[in-house]
């Protein structure tokens, strides 16, 4: 395992109001980590810092211990659902063929290869038979799984997904996660942007918890505690620590 992305002292701010100030942390490659807090935690600002999309305040961030800029073709990208144009006209198959554009030249058709590579990511989310659809005339859950090829289809080597699992069926929320785990098994790093804690525990191997700040990182068991997710979410952690029998300190 070798140091995935490593962050230090880093702020970012959006018109002048500071989302986060001076975080630092490191993260391993192969596992699935969960970015976890309440709404407006900071979660999708951090995400989209590390991967380069925002002007940051200060601060450093290495992925794979290169400057991120250099990294761009190794990180693939699922944004929130909501963010995305469902009613631009293009097929399912057109939407997966994206995925692949890091790796064409500009003037060039998709290849055999491409075509191939595309027809797999399809067939891995069980979406092969929808390849001609509109994507805008899918459940939300066959939606998320066509983003989640087109990632794969992009052989990235970290995925970033800000939640993933958000207003989806739970079939579609079960394969994405039994993918991600088989994907995590083949050396892939997935981080993911997630506010449901009741599967936090399940579906993540480390984790960063954060409210505005960076309150626990590490191994899942390590933050997962009674006291840092109070720290986080106030008096709703304790009702929900208490129901899940969860410990009162660390360890
Ligand atoms: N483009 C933007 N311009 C101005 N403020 C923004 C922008 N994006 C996010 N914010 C603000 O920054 C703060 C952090 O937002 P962010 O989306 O990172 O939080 P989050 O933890 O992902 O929240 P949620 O779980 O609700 O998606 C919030 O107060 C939000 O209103």
């Amino acid at each position: 395992m070798q140091t995935i992305v490593e962050v230090n002292n880093l702020s970012v701010s959006y018109d002048g109001e500071k989302v986060f100030e001076n975080i630092s942390f490191s993260m391993v490659s192969k596992q699935i980590i969960g970015i976890i807090g309440p709404n407006g935690a900071g979660k999708s600002t951090l995400m989209k810092a590390i991967m380069g999309l925002l002007e940051v305040d200060q601060g450093k961030i290495k992925v794979m211990d290169q400057p991120v800029i250099k990294m761009r073709k190794k990180i693939a990208y699922v944004p929130q659902r909501n963010n995305i144009d469902l009613d631009f006209p293009v097929t399912v198959e057109d939407v997966v063929m994206m995925g692949r554009y890091p790796h064409m030249t500009w003037w060039k058709m998709p290849s055999g290869k491409d075509r191939k590579i595309v027809e797999e990511a399809l067939q891995q989310v069980e979406m092969l038979e929808y390849r001609h659809r509109q994507i805008g005339q899918l459940s939300g859950g066959q939606q998320q799984r066509v983003f989640l090829a087109r990632a794969l289809a992009q052989e990235a080597e970290i995925l970033f997904l800000d939640e993933p699992f958000a207003a989806i069926d739970v079939i579609s929320e079960n394969m994405i996660m039994n993918l991600l785990k088989k994907l995590r098994d083949n050396g892939k790093t997935i981080f993911v942007v997630h506010h449901d804690l009741s599967k936090a525990e399940s579906y993540f191997d480390s984790l960063i918890l954060m409210k505005n700040k960076i309150i626990a990182y590490g191994k899942r068991e390590e933050v997962f505690c009674i006291d840092n997710l109070c720290k986080a979410y106030d008096d709703m952690a304790a009702v929900f620590c208490s129901q899940k029998n969860l410990k009162a300190v660390n360890g």
